[in-house]
């Protein structure tokens, strides 16, 4: 199992250039679902859960191709789709599996996805997409750990759906339900998330008819039928990996050019940066960070966009972990995302958890250790203690680092950090 071996203590120096959206990447492959035309996306990322979501779609009969040509290029023919099923080995390696079940069902008029299980982060359960598709006439029966989905009479309808709580891809499943149902939707407390607009854009450039993009309610008119968008769909930079390289270099005290990316998606981890002692320019699509010695600690607490992202908070632990004070941070969105806090510790970090909040206390240095990934983002804030711990730092378990980062360990090493994969090869990124 790879592993990667970090030796601390080197600033970040250097250009960087941020790749594709994950979040942005998965719900619109399942989008090339929605059309017969041939669908072209552009700065799709290289990593493990594009893969595994390309694999889904090839079992299902849609051709899903990079192309040899063009880089980050990928071509989508899902004019025949044989079976509209997400099988369980695919399911419990990727959540975001589930983004299939909108598309198939509006599609085809029926779908068969595993049912995703807890994550080690919570449990995740996706009641309000299943909620919101039998709000649009679906019958759905959960059955041997299957959710099986059928539109009576092959098509949804139009529906008012109010989520209980603001759900990411349950705004996205429910989109791509509605584009191709009968009459009008409404989604309200629709998730604001830049991933959720970009994924909107898209449709509409394939013919869909979607009011209020970037607000809480998103109008839709249903239409008979969707094309390719004309001349593809570029996605939008990844504004998670764009915050931890940010955060990578306040902690370490480097002076790094971020290329192609976008400062306005994460207008709440800029500013508690530049709280931190950051000092940040931006630009159209790039961002200069430099740390001005040791970081000052900062408070935050994470909710839903434009709020401070869940997914940034164990990135911006690594900071407060080595910075100057004492910083409260609350986990809103996961009730289990402090995974990452027992494995701090062993690098020397002084954090308490208390439920939902964990106190950290800032220290002066970290000491190299083995310690083990246990998510994501987890994974990422890791390898950013890593690189400030003095010593050896191994990270163990970084599959789950390979899911969501595009080649993290080579774009670190041209900033000048030691920084090394070693116990195998990279699994096969898309
Ligand atoms: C592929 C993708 O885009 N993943 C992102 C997406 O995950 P994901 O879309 O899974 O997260 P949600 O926005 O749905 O989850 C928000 C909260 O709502 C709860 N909930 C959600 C749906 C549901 O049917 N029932 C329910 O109770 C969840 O357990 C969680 O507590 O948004 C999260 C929150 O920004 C991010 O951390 C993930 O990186
Ligand atoms: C939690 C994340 O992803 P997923 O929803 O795919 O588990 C993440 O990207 O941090």
């Amino acid at each position: 199992m790879d592993k990667l071996l970090i030796r601390g203590g080197r600033p970040l120096q250097g250009e960087v250039r941020i790749s594709g959206a994950k979040n942005a990447a998965l719900p619109e492959l399942c989008a090339a679902l929605l059309t017969a035309e041939p669908v072209r996306l552009a700065n799709v990322p290289s990593l493990q859960d594009v893969a595994t979501m390309l694999k889904l779609l090839r079992t299902m009969g849609v051709q899903a191709e990079r192309s040899d040509a063009q880089p980050g290029e990928v071509l989508l023919d899902a004019r025949d789709v044989a079976t509209p099923v997400a099988p369980y080995d695919l399911v419990k390696t990727m959540r975001a599996s589930i983004l299939v079940l909108g598309p198939l069902l509006a599609r085809f008029g029926t779908a068969t996805v595993s049912l995703p299980g807890g994550c080690a982060i919570g449990s995740r359960p996706v009641d309000q997409h299943i909620k919101g598709l039998q709000a649009m006439g679906a019958q759905i029966a959960v059955e041997h750990g299957n959710i099986i989905a059928t539109a009576p009479a092959g098509r949804l309808k139009g529906a008012r759906i109010a989520t209980d709580m603001v759900t990411v891809t349950g705004t996205e499943n429910l989109l791509m339900a509605a584009v191709l149902a009968d009459g009008e939707t409404v989604l309200e407390n629709a998730a604001q998330e830049p991933e959720v607009s970009d994924l909107a854009q898209m449709l509409v450039a394939m013919g869909a008819k979607i009011e209020g993009v970037g607000t809480s309610r998103l109008r839709i008119q249903g239409v008979e039928r969707l094309h390719a968008p004309a001349g593809g769909h570029r996605i939008i930079p990844d504004r998670i990996e764009t915050g931890t390289f940010l955060c990578a270099v306040l902690a370490t005290g480097g002076d790094v050019l971020l290329k192609d990316t976008c400062a306005s998606h994460l207008d709440a981890v800029i500013d508690k940066l530049r709280e931190a002692g950051a000092s940040i320019d931006l630009g159209d699509d790039w961002i200069r960070v430099r740390a001005g010695g040791r970081p000052r600690a900062v408070g935050f607490r994470t909710s839903e966009y434009p709020a401070f992202p869940t997914d940034m908070q164990a990135q911006f632990m690594a900071v407060n972990v080595v910075a100057e004070g004492a910083a409260v941070i609350t986990e809103t969105i996961f009730e289990n995302r402090f995974m990452h806090v027992n494995e701090m510790l062993r690098l020397g970090a002084r954090i308490e958890v208390d439920g939902h909040t964990a106190v950290v206390q800032g220290v002066e240095s970290l000491s190299g250790a083995t310690v083990m990934a246990t998510d994501l983002r987890a994974s990422a804030s890791l390898v950013i203690a890593g690189l400030v711990a003095q010593g050896e730092t191994l990270v163990d378990r970084i599959y789950h680092l390979d899911r969501g980062y595009d080649r993290m360990e080579l774009k670190l090493r041209s900033l000048g950090a030691d920084i090394e994969r070693v116990g195998g090869q990279r699994g096969a990124a898309a």
